[in-house]
C-alpha cells in the first residue's frame, strides 16, 4: 500500500488546531517543521542539531506534515481536512499561506516518519489501541488492549469509521459468537471481536498486503487460534452462518453485499456497517431495510455514519 503525505504551510498559531484536525482525520502522527527549531537547536549546540537539515524548513511560517494511507477514502479525507482548516478562519486563526500539497511517499520514509508520533489511544469504553513498540500499562484490570503494527495496511485503528465499529462490536459481540469481518485491513476489528469473547472470527480482505498485515497483528495479539485470515472478495463463497458481520468499507461497496450479509447471518444476528459518509446514509439505510434488516442504532462521528442492523 502507498502512503500520501499532506503538507500544510501555515502559521505557528495554527499548528495546534491543524494538528488536531489531522489526528481526527486518521493521520498516525504529524511532523512539524518550524524554522524556530533550527535556530533553537543551533543556539544549544546539543540534541538533534546535526540531524536537522535547513533545506527541510520554510523561510517563514510552519510546515505541518501528516501521513494518510492511500485508500478509497483518501479523496474525501483530504477534502474534509481542507474544509475544516478553512473553517478555522471563522475563529480568527491566521492560516498564513494556507498552502496545501499532497504527495506520495515511499515506504521507508513513512516507516521512520510516523512511528515517533503514534501513541496509545483509548477508542471505546474497553479498548485501547497501542502501537507494538510502546510499553503500556493498562489503567484498569478490565481494559482490553489491541497491539497494532499498522505497517502498510489501512490505518492506525483510530480512524473514526474504525472507532465506530469497535464501539458497536463492544455492544453486540457475545461470548461464543461467530464473527465475519469483511475488509479486515490491519485486522483490528477481528482482534477486537476475539478479545470480546468470539469463538471464531473470519477476517477477509481483497488486498494481499492487508491479509499479511492482519495475520501479523492477529499473532501479535495472540488470537490466531480464534481468527482465520483469508484473501476474499466480500462474502463470496463464505458459507458460515455468523452472529455478527462487521464491515468498514465505502458505502458503494457495502451496497453490493447487503443481501449476502443478511443471508449469512443467524436470525437475531447483527450487521455492523461503517465507512459511510453522511450523504450516503439514506441510501445504505434503505438498502438494509429492503434486505430485511431492522436498524437498531445509527452511530455518527464527525462526517461518518455506522449502522447496527438486526436480522
Ligand atoms: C476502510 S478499510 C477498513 C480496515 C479495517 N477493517 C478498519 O476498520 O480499520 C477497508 C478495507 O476493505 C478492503 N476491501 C475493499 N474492497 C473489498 C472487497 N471487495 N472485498 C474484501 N475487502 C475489500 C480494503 O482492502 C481495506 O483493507
Amino acid at each position: 500500500m502507498k502512503w500520501s503525505e499532506i503538507s500544510i504551510h501555515t502559521t505557528e498559531e495554527a499548528v495546534e488546531p491543524i494538528s488536531n484536525i489531522l489526528h481526527e482525520a486518521g493521520a498516525g502522527g504529524v511532523v512539524i517543521e518550524d524554522p524556530y527549531d533550527l535556530i533553537k537547536e543551533r543556539e544549544d549546540q546539543y540534541g538533534e542539531i546535526y540531524q536537522l537539515d535547513p533545506e527541510d524548513y520554510p523561510d517563514e511560517g510552519v510546515i505541518i506534515k501528516a501521513y494518510l494511507p492511500v485508500n478509497s477514502f483518501l479523496g474525501e479525507t483530504v477534502e474534509g481536512i481542507k474544509e475544516r482548516i478553512n473553517n478555522l478562519l471563522l475563529y480568527d486563526i491566521d492560516l498564513g499561506r494556507n498552502h496545501i500539497t499532497i504527495s506520495e511517499v515511499n515506504e521507508e520514509e513513512w516507516a521512520t516518519a510516523w512511528k515517533k508520533y503514534y501513541r496509545p489511544v483509548k477508542v471505546s469504553k474497553k479498548f485501547t489501541i497501542v502501537p507494538t513498540w510502546e510499553l503500556y500499562e493498562p489503567a484498569h484490570t478490565d481494559e482490553l488492549i489491541i497491539e497494532l503494527d499498522p505497517g502498510m495496511a489501512f490505518g492506525t485503528g483510530t480512524h473514526p469509521t474504525t472507532v465506530l465499529c469497535i464501539q458497536a462490536l463492544e455492544k453486540k459481540v457475545q461470548k461464543g459468537n461467530i464473527v465475519i469481518d469483511v475488509g479486515t485491513g490491519s485486522g483490528v476489528l477481528s482482534i477486537a471481536s476475539a478479545l470480546l469473547g468470539a469463538d471464531k472470527v473470519i477476517a477477509l480482505d481483497l488486498d494481499p498486503v492487508a491479509v499479511d498485515s492482519a495475520r501479523l497483528n492477529v499473532k501479535l495479539n495472540k488470537v490466531q487460534h480464534l481468527v482465520q485470515v483469508k484473501q476474499n472478495n466480500l462474502l463470496d463463497d463464505i458459507d458460515v452462518k455468523a452472529n455478527v458481520i462487521v464491515a468498514n468499507i465505502l458505502a458503494e461497496v457495502i451496497l453490493r453485499f447487503v443481501r449476502d450479509a443478511h443471508e449469512r447471518l443467524e436470525n437475531g444476528g447483527y450487521f455492523i456497517t461503517s465507512g459511510i459518509i453522511q450523504n450516503k446514509k439514506h441510501e445504505v439505510e434503505q438498502a438494509l431495510i429492503e434486505a430485511g434488516f431492522t436498524i437498531e442504532e445509527t452511530m455518527t462521528m464527525e462526517d461518518w455514519v455506522a449502522f447496527i442492523a438486526k436480522k
